[in-house]
């Protein structure tokens, strides 16, 4: 069993419920380095993940369903088609044997189209989880390959650990060793679709970060990362005003060592030096906004 995954209570006659977390990931920063001939931009990105996460859980049951819950999970309802499901449907198809049902739910945390991989972290969630219940033996490594078949982030968020990001989001290497630190997160409640905000961006492409080994305190990180940035900022404030709103109510937080947005948007997150100090400069935050502030998951 991996440290991500927890057998839950018997549920009902079923059987053993199965669950995993979901959880946000976070780009402290995005260069748009390229563009490949079908359209996708080429990335450099270093991804951590937020204990700020959906659940994804499972029971045995005839066929393949899913019911879905949380405070964010309202607008998904309407959805014909979740990315549990098709990560699901994907999973079954290579194993290319019949397997038992499941039934599966989603309890929805996270915004929607906000940039922090909600829905990527639920496909790569659901892999894990289904792997594990049919006895596959894939594993995290051996999912990368179709994870990237489901979306650009899924293969990142299967491991859920700190990652530098490149490719279209599969070409997975090391993070420098982190220090402790703190997010505070905020979404106006704008949802940002992923595909209009590349295709907005202009000006020459960035090269790839060069970043140290590790960082020994949380300021230091902040001041490297200072030096780099989200190419996705600029068309994301231009196609959604509020960005810029919620990046100055962010950097005005008293403990903040940098702000910015997280992936497309509209999601933007602060770094702190502590979680403890993150999780109380959220509260200060407008709560007509989503915010949450706390700890990343460590390496
Ligand atoms: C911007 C990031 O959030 C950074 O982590 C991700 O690269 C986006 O990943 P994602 O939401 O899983 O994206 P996908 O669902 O694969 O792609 C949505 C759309 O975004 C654009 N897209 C996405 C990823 C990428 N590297 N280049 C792109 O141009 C494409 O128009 C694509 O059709
Ligand atoms: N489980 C899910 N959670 C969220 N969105 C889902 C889910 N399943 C399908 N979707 C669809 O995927 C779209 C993108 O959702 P998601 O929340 O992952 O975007 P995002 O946070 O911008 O991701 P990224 O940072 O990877 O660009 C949504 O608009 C929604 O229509």
């Amino acid at each position: 069993m991996t440290p991500d995954s927890t057998m839950g209570p018997p549920a009902g006659a079923a059987g053993p419920a199965l669950a995993e977390t979901a959880r946000a990931k976070i780009n402290l920063h995005l260069h748009v380095t390229g563009r490949r001939a079908d359209g996708y931009h080429l990335l450099d990105s270093l991804v951590v993940f937020a204990e700020a996460a959906d659940t994804v859980t499972l029971a045995p049951a005839e066929g393949l369903s899913l019911t879905i819950g949380g405070p964010e999970g309202g607008v998904l309802a309407a959805e014909p088609d979740n990315l549990v499901l098709r990560a699901a449907r994907l999973l079954a198809e290579v194993a290319g044997r019949p397997l038992p049902g499941a039934a599966l739910h989603l309890e929805k945390r996270l915004p929607v189209a906000s940039g922090i991989g909600g829905g990527s972290a639920d496909a790569a969630a659901a892999l894990r989880a289904l792997d594990r219940f049919w006895g596959l033996g894939i594993g995290v490594a051996g999912l990368e390959a179709l994870a990237l078949r489901l979306g650009a982030d899924v293969p990142v968020c299967l491991a859920s650990r700190p990652a530098r990001m490149a490719g279209v989001g599969e070409l997975l290497s090391a993070a420098p060793r982190l220090p402790g630190f703190g997010l505070v997160l905020a979404n106006p409640r704008v949802s940002l679709p992923t595909p209009p905000i590349f295709a907005a961006r202009t000006g020459p492409f960035s090269p790839p970060a060069v970043l140290p080994e590790a960082w020994t305190d949380a300021a230091a990180m902040a001041s490297a990362l200072r030096e780099l940035r989200n190419d996705l900022e600029p068309p994301a404030i231009l196609l959604c005003p509020a960005v810029a709103e919620v990046l100055a109510a962010l950097r005005a937080l008293p403990g903040a060592l940098l702000a910015r947005m997280s992936g497309s948007g509209a999601t933007c997150f602060a770094l702190f030096a502590e979680a403890e100090a993150a999780a109380r400069a959220a509260e200060a935050l407008p709560p007509a906004w989503w915010r949450w502030g706390g700890a990343v998951r460590a390496a």
